[in-house]
C-alpha cells in the first residue's frame, strides 16, 4: 500500500486534476494506493473569512459563499462530461446551503465558536474531493470515497485537535482490509471527536491525515505531491539560487518545515518516523523530477548542511533586570504567562549572567504577550528588580539546518562571519544541544540578504557573486567596465567569482538592474537611465542591501568621495581611484579606514598612487612584516613625467600638455597635475600609509606654473600657459645646459614631506625614467642602502583600470 496526498495547488484546476489522476491510476497500477485531496486552492480561506464576515455581521460574507459556489460549480463543468454533472452540481448546491446555514447562524449570534469553524472549513476537503471521486467515476476508475472523518478520531480541541492514535489507526486498518478497490481517495485535514463532531487537524492538516493513514497500514511509502520539485535548500521566491534537496533525515525535514519549507507540514513527519515509512515530496506538475527522499538514514554527508528557512513577523520580547539572577523559577513564571495566553514561544535565549531573557513570539501574540508578561511580573516591575518586558518588531528568524553539523567544529564560525562581512547584524542567537539547527535573529529588512548570503556560503560553492556599483564611467570607469566584459567568464570559471555590475553612474544619469547590468550595452542602458540624483543613488544601491556589494568611485568629485561613509556603515566596500578622500583631513581618513574595520568592509585605494603600480600594497606588505619607511623619494605624475620628458623645445609646453590629456594621463582637470597637488595628494597619502599623521598644508610644494595659469578655468588654462612659453623654455634649456633634466620629484623624509621640480643629472634613479612612468624608492630598515623600487607606467586609463580591477578582487576574495 501506498499513501499519496496532493495539495492544494495539486488540485486547484481541472486541469491539474488530470495530472493527479494520471499519477494515481500508474501508482496504482503497481500497488493499491489510498489518496488524500486538499481543499481546491484558495477555498479554505474563502470559508474563513465567509465566517468572519458573517460574525461583524456584515452580509458580505452572502458574496463570498457566491463565489465559492461558482468555484465549485465551474469546476464540476470543467471537469465532468455534461451527461454526468448534475448529481455532483446538485451535491455542491446541497453542500453549499449547509455552509449558508452555518454562516447564517453566526451572522444572528455574532460568533463563530472554534466548532463552528471546523465544520465551515471542512467543507473545503469534503466537496473537493467528492467532485474529484465524481470525475473518477465518470472517467471509469474504480475507486472508494472514503470520509476521514469516520477513520481519524480526535479529541474536542476543535481548530487543532488531537488524533486519538489506537482508535484511528484500528478504524483505518479495518476499513481497508474490509475494502475490495485498488484505489481510496479521503479528503484531507478533517476528522471528528467521540460525538461525532467535525474536528480539524490545523492548518496544512492534509500531510498529516495522509501520514496517519500511512503509518496506520504501514504503507510502504508516502508520497506529499505538491507544486515545487521536492524541497528546497532555501526558500526559492528568496533565493534564486536554491535547488532541490535530492535525500534528508526526518529530523532535518522537521526542522526545515517549522521554520516555514511549507511544502511540509510538521508534524506530519511523526507518525511515518517512527515506523520509518520513506517519506517523498514531489511535483505535480513535473513527475519525473527526482524530489525529495525523506528516511531515517542522514544523507550521503557530503554537504554538512541541507538547507536554510526561515520565519517573518516575529517580534522579539526581552526581560531584563538584576531581580532574576540566580532567583529560581523566573523562567517558569515567564513561560508559564505566555502558555497562559496560548502564545507560541519560536526561540529562547538565555546569557549565563542569567539578567535578561530573550524570547521571539510571532507578531500577532506580542500585544497579549506583553499584557501576560508584565502582569506575571508586576511586583517586581514595581519593586525596579525587574523591568517592564520589552518588545521590538519586524524580525525574523533565519535557521541552518543541517545532520551532520553535529560535532562539525566551524559551521557557526562560518555562518556568523559571512552574516558578519555583509554587515548584517544578528539580534539573537540558539542552537539546541541536538547541533541540528542553528536559529538567529535578524531584522527582517536584512532576511533576503541573509537567506542569499548564506546560501552561498553553505550551498554555492559553484561561485560567489560580487555586486558593483559603479560611479564614474569616463576615461577611466569605461576601461574598467570593458576589463570586467572581458573577464567575467575567466573570473567565474577560474577564480569562482560572478561578478556583476548592478548601478551604474556618471554625473549626468544612472541606471541600476539587480539581476545585472549587460556589459554590452550598459551605454545605451545609461543614456535612457534616471537622472543622476546621488542621494538617490545611495539611497537604491544601500535598499537593495545585496551581498558582497561594492561601490566603485571613477570620478574626481569630491561629493562621491564623501558619500564613503555611507557604504561602509552598511559593510558595502569602497573601491576607488579618486584621490579625494584619503587626501583629505587626516581625521576624514582615518575614520574611513576605522569605518572599513568596524563594518568588515574594505576600502581599498591602490590606484591613488602609481595608478596600476602595486605601490600601497608594497608599503603595506613591509609594514605588516615589521618594517619602517624612514624615506621616500619618488616620481609619481605620469603627466609630468611625460611633459617634461616630451618637452624639447620642438613643440610649446601647451602643446605636450594637451596631448598628455588627450592620452588620458591628467586629471580631470589638468591644472591638479601641472600645479603638482596631485602629486602632493600622493605622497601625502604614503605617507599616512606609513604611519605618519600628516596634512596636506604641511606638504612644501615648489611650484613651477606660473601664478596667473591657475586662474579662471579650464578652458582658459591651456591659453594662459601658452602666454609663458618662454618661462617653461627657460626651465628646460637651463636643465639642458647642465647636462640635467626635468623631473617632479616628492619625497617623505622623517615627518616631512615635499614636491618639486628638480633638474637631476645622469646619476639620479629618476634621469633615465621614460614617458610616462612612475617610480617610487622606498628606504626602509631592511631597505637601507639600495631602495625598494617600484617602477612603471604610472598613469591611463588601461592600467588604472587594471589597479581597480585588481582592488574589485581582493575586496571579493576576503
Ligand atoms: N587617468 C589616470 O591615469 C588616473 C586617474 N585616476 C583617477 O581616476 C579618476 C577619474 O579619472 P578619469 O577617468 O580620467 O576622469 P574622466 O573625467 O574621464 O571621468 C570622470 C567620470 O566621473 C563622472 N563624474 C564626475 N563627477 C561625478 C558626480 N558628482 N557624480 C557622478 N559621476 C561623476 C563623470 O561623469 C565621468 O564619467 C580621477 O579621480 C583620477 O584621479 C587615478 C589614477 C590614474
Ligand atoms: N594624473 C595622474 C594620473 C594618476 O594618478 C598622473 O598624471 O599621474
Amino acid at each position: 500500500m501506498r499513501v499519496l496526498k496532493f495539495g492544494g495547488s495539486s488540485v486547484a484546476t481541472p486541469q491539474s486534476v488530470e495530472a493527479v489522476l494520471s499519477i494515481v491510476k500508474q501508482s496504482a497500477e503497481k500497488r493499491p494506493i489510498a489518496f488524500v485531496v486538499s481543499a481546491m486552492g484558495g477555498i479554505t480561506d474563502m470559508l474563513l473569512m465567509a465566517g468572519r464576515l458573517a460574525t461583524v455581521q456584515s452580509e458580505e460574507y452572502k458574496q463570498i459563499i457566491a463565489e465559492i459556489e461558482n468555484r465549485f460549480l465551474e469546476y464540476v463543468r470543467h471537469m465532468l462530461p455534461i451527461t454526468t454533472q448534475s448529481a455532483t452540481l446538485s451535491m455542491v448546491k446541497q453542500q453549499i446551503n449547509t455552509i449558508e446555514e452555518i454562516c447564517n447562524g453566526v451572522f444572528v449570534l455574532q460568533e463563530m465558536s472554534p466548532r463552528t469553524s471546523d465544520r465551515l472549513v471542512s467543507f473545503g476537503e469534503l466537496i473537493t474531493s467528492r467532485i474529484i471521486s465524481a470525475k473518477m467515476e465518470a472517467d471509469g476508475i474504480p475507486h472508494a470515497w472514503i470520509d476521514s472523518r469516520e477513520l481519524i478520531k480526535t479529541n474536542s480541541k476543535f481548530g487543532h485537535a488531537a488524533v486519538s492514535f489506537s482508535a484511528t489507526n484500528r478504524l483505518i486498518r479495518k476499513c481497508f482490509e474490509a475494502s475490495t478497490e485498488r484505489i481510496a481517495i479521503l479528503p484531507g485535514f478533517v476528522a471528528s471527536d467521540d460525538f461525532g463532531n467535525t474536528t480539524t487537524l490545523g492548518r496544512g492538516g492534509s500531510d498529516y491525515t495522509a501520514a496517519i493513514l500511512a503509518a496506520a497500514l504501514s504503507a510502504s511509502r508516502l508520497e506529499i505531491w505538491t507544486d515545487v520539485s521536492g524541497m528546497m535548500t532555501a526558500d526559492p521566491r528568496q533565493v534564486r539560487n536554491a535547488k532541490p534537496i535530492e535525500s534528508i533525515s526526518y529530523q532535518e525535514a522537521m526542522e526545515l518545515s517549522h521554520f516555514g519549507a511549507k511544502v511540509l507540514y510538521p508534524p506530519t513527519v511523526q507518525p511515518v518516523m517512527r515506523k520509518k515509512i520513506p517519506l517523498w515530496i514531489k511535483n505535480t506538475f513535473a513527475p519525473a523530477d527526482h524530489g525529495t527522499l525523506i528516511t531515517d538514514s542522514a544523507h550521503d554527508g557530503s554537504e554538512k548542511i541541507s538547507g536554510l528557512s526561515s520565519i517573518s513577523s516575529i517580534a522579539l520580547l526581552s526581560l531584563e533586570g538584576a531581580g532574576m539572577v540566580g532567583i529560581p523559577g523566573f523562567s517558569k513564571r515567564l513561560f508559564a504567562a505566555l502558555a497562559g495566553e496560548g502564545v507560541n514561544v519560536i526561540l529562547i535565549t538565555q546569557g549565563s549572567s542569567e539578567h535578561s531573557i530573550c524570547v521571539a513570539i510571532s507578531e500577532s501574540d506580542e500585544y497579549r504577550a506583553v499584557n501576560a508578561v508584565n502582569q506575571a511580573f508586576h511586583s517586581e516591575i514595581a519593586e525596579g528588580v525587574v523591568y517592564p518586558i520589552k518588545s521590538e518588531r519586524d524580525f525574523s528568524v533565519v535557521a541552518l539546518v543541517g545532520n551532520s553539523m553535529v560535532n562539525q567544529p566551524g559551521i557557526s564560525g562560518r555562518m556568523f562571519g559571512a552574516l558578519g562581512r555583509n554587515g548584517i547584524n544578528v539580534r539573537a542567537i540558539a542552537q539546541g544541544s541536538s547541533e541540528r539547527n542553528i536559529s538567529t535573529v535578524i531584522s527582517t529588512s536584512d532576511l533576503r540578504k541573509a537567506l542569499n548570503v548564506l546560501h552561498e556560503s553553505f550551498f554555492e560553492t559553484s561561485y560567489k557573486q560580487i555586486n558593483l556599483f559603479v560611479v564614474g564611467v569616463g576615461n577611466v570607469g569605461s576601461r574598467l567596465i570593458e576589463q570586467l566584459r572581458h573577464q567575467q567568464e575567466y573570473l567565474q570559471e577560474q577564480l569562482k567569482l560572478q561578478v556583476r555590475v548592478i548601478g551604474v553612474a556618471n554625473s549626468r544619469q544612472m541606471h541600476f538592474d539587480e539581476d545585472g547590468i549587460c556589459l554590452d550595452s550598459w551605454k545605451e542602458k545609461l543614456s535612457v537611465g534616471s537622472a543622476m540624483n546621488l542621494e538617490k543613488f545611495i539611497e537604491v544601491a544601500v535598499g537593495m542591501n545585496k551581498r558582497n556589494s561594492i561601490f566603485v568611485d571613477n570620478t574626481g568629485s569630491h561629493v562621491i568621495a564623501k558619500t564613503y561613509k555611507s557604504f561602509l556603515k552598511r559593510s558595502i566596500s569602497v573601491v576607488t581611484c579618486n584621490k579625494i578622500a584619503c587626501s583629505s583631513a587626516y581625521s576624514e581618513y582615518s575614520e574611513l579606514k576605522s569605518l572599513a574595520r568596524k563594518f568588515n568592509a574594505q576600502f581599498l585605494f591602490e590606484t591613488n598612487v602609481g595608478a596600476g603600480l602595486p605601490v600601497i600594497n608594497t608599503l603595506n606588505d613591509l609594514l605588516r612584516s615589521g618594517d619602517r619607511v624612514s624615506s621616500i623619494q619618488a616620481v609619481l605624475s605620469g603627466t609630468l613625467n611625460f611633459v617634461f620628458n616630451k618637452y624639447d623645445g620642438t613643440r610649446t609646453f601647451a602643446e605636450v600638455v594637451q596631448q598628455a590629456q588627450d592620452e588620458g594621463y591628467t586629471e580631470p582637470d589638468p591644472r591638479l597635475d601641472l600645479s603638482g597637488t596631485d602629486v602632493m595628494r600622493k605622497i601625502l597619502i604614503l605617507a599616512r600609509e606609513s604611519g605618519r599623521v600628516l596634512e596636506m598644508e604641511q606638504i612644501k610644494n615648489a611650484e613651477f606654473l606660473p601664478e596667473s595659469c591657475m586662474e579662471g578655468d579650464i578652458a582658459s588654462f591651456y591659453g594662459e600657459v601658452a602666454k609663458h612659453e618662454a618661462h617653461f623654455k627657460e626651465l628646460l634649456e637651463k636643465a639642458q645646459v647642465e647636462g640635467k633634466r626635468l623631473k617632479y620629484i616628492a619625497t617623505l623624509k622623517g615627518d616631512k614631506a615635499s614636491v618639486g621640480l628638480q633638474a637631476v643629472s645622469p646619476t639620479s634613479d629618476f634621469y633615465n625614467l621614460d614617458g610616462k612612468d612612475n617610480a617610487v624608492l622606498f628606504f626602509t630598515d631592511r631597505y637601507k642602502e639600495q631602495p625598494l623600487v617600484v617602477k612603471g607606467a604610472g598613469a591611463g586609463a588601461e592600467v588604472t583600470a587594471s589597479g581597480i580591477f585588481s582592488d574589485i578582487i581582493r575586496a571579493a576574495r576576503v
